[in-house]
């Protein structure tokens, strides 16, 4: 049920001394609290193997907020809500000592009995924890219990089936929360408006105007210090089952007849059924892989994905995808969706372009002039906004054209602060929000889509890796994929 009120609650993170709570859970928890959304009724049990006291974790936690160790008074306050269990993830003990603590807190800072445990941990814990906490009786309480789950949501559906079940022992399907966190991004969030709130769209999104679109998310950094996870995972479990099918499912999903969790859900599960299976003989006319070299990034020199941490000096995993996606109903027969995401690129961009068909006649051709189809962009990260690209006259006596952008950016107005994407997850979940989280039938259908291209990959040694240089574009072979179409990617 979705409270309209500032919630309250009682929130466990299970990782409390992991990389994503100090890089982001703390801080959006703060702003959170700093601009009124969630009420001063909360109390955050951090929990984590190494031994800290709750002042340790408190500076932690405000270190994470301001980046100093101590000396705002806001922050001061805000980490006086914070508290911290040593914890064994199979001790029956230490459930039982968080169920006392848990107790005390809920009555301390009135939180109506609201529990929301957040699981910032490996996933091998994440179905030992949900049982443990329905086990151990923390999952009785009067109010709301939500359980919010990190990536990686298994690693095939087979291993998420599993792992759907272990959790739905504990947790009712509408009491599980799986973050994507592209699904928190602001112009992610947009592509549903810009398409549904503009008369000059919705009657062109189809088959009949649209040639193409492309979905490009490039990454700078590197696999820093996540080599282990990463090597078992590689970019198309990363980044394509869950973030890149999901804008894809937003771009091409029917108008649903609510904006609320269930009609949504219910046309991006349509799109995902109607999404080309490919047999894993085909996966090299639809997919394309890459690994990263040594190369030049800023003016500096940067190893190549073998010589990262915990990664084998052979390693086939790949650190770039390029795919051709085809969508089989009406609205998309013959509009291919292309997608790419690499790390170690040349830029850190996501960007969406839908490129609309040629005019059916060039008027322009006998001055020898090419007219540029139009392009919609919507720019997702690190700017926002969308640029419309038009042609229209070169001013002068001479009827001659020239491309035109009509720019809008968010980053331009004006005392606008979006929120960190963590930051509206949060808030979502504890207000009971679905619609930004991924129900398991969308995790499912994801998986069997791209359980096909990892089984071809993994059956079959890359001969050319590494194939693209830290710092580039990715390889060539991206390219081919859409020329073969007669497109070829809009770095726009
Ligand atoms: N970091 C990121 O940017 C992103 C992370 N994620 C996902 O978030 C989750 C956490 O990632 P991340 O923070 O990077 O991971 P880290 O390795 O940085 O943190 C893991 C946390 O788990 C704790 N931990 C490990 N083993 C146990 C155990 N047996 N019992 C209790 N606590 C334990 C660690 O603390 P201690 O050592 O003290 O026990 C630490 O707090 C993963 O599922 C990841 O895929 C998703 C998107 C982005
Ligand atoms: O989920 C993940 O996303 C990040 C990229 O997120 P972004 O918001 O910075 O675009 C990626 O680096 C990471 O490998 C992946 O696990």
């Amino acid at each position: 049920m979705m409270t309209k009120e500032n919630p309250t609650s009682l929130i466990v993170i299970f990782g409390a001394t992991g990389d994503l709570a100090k890089r982001k859970l703390y801080q959006s928890l703060y702003r959170l609290y700093k601009n009124g959304s969630i009420s001063k009724n909360f109390a955050v049990v951090g929990v984590a193997r190494r031994p800290l006291t709750n002042e340790d974790f408190r500076a932690n936690v405000a270190k994470s907020v301001n980046g100093a160790a101590s000396g705002n008074a806001d922050v001061e306050e805000f980490s006086s809500h914070f508290y911290y269990q040593p914890f064994d993830v199979t001790s029956s003990e230490s459930y039982q000592q968080l169920k006392s603590l848990s107790s005390s807190l809920d009555q301390e800072y009135q939180t109506n009995g609201n529990r929301m445990f957040y699981l910032a941990m490996a996933p091998e814990f994440f179905g030992t924890i949900a049982s443990n906490l329905k086990a151990e009786g923390l999952t009785d309480t009067t109010g709301f219990k939500r359980l919010v789950i990190e990536k990686p949501f298994g690693h095939s559906l087979p291993t998420a089936k599993e792992l759907n079940e272990e959790i739905r022992g504990a947790f009712h399907e509408s009491e599980i929360y799986r973050i994507d966190h592209y699904l928190g991004k602001e112009m992610v969030q947009n592509i549903e408006v810009i398409r549904f709130a503009n008369a000059l769209f919705e009657p062109l999104w189809n088959n009949r105007y649209i040639s193409n679109i492309q979905i490009t998310s490039s990454e700078v950094l590197g696999v820093e210090d996540r080599g282990r996870y990463y090597e078992n995972s590689g970019a198309l479990r990363d980044m394509v089952q869950n973030h890149m099918l999901q804008m894809v499912a937003l771009l091409a999903m029917e108008p649903p007849i609510k904006l609320n969790p269930e009609e949504i859900r219910s046309e991006k599960v349509k799109v995902l059924r109607a999404l080309r299976q490919i047999d894993q003989s085909e996966v090299d006319q639809y997919f394309v892989r890459g690994q990263y070299s040594a190369g030049m990034i800023e003016e500096e020199r940067v190893p190549g994905y073998r010589e990262e941490n915990s990664v084998d000096p052979a390693s086939n995993t790949e650190t770039y995808v390029a795919g051709k996606l085809v969508i089989d109903n009406f609205r998309w027969a013959g509009v291919p969706i292309y997608i790419r995401t690499g790390k170690r690129m040349s830029s850190k961009s996501t960007k969406v372009v839908v490129q609309f068909k040629d005019i059916p006649m060039n008027l322009y051709y006998n001055r020898g002039e090419k007219v540029d189809p139009n392009l919609l962009v919507i720019h997702i990260q690190p700017d926002e906004g969308i640029t419309l690209h038009l042609n229209a006259k070169k001013s002068g006596k001479d009827i001659t054209t020239t491309p035109i952008k009509l720019d809008y950016s968010n980053n331009c107005i004006d005392g606008i602060n979006t929120p960190e994407a963590y930051e509206r997850l949060i808030f979502d979940a504890m207000r009971g929000d679905m619609t930004n989280f991924t129900h398991w039938d969308e995790v499912a259908l994801s998986w069997s889509f791209i359980d096909q291209v990892s089984k071809a990959w993994e059956s079959t040694t890359a001969e050319d890796f590494p194939n693209y240089e830290a710092g580039s574009v990715g390889p060539k072979k991206a390219d081919e994929l859409l020329k073969r179409d007669g497109f070829h990617w809009w770095n726009v």
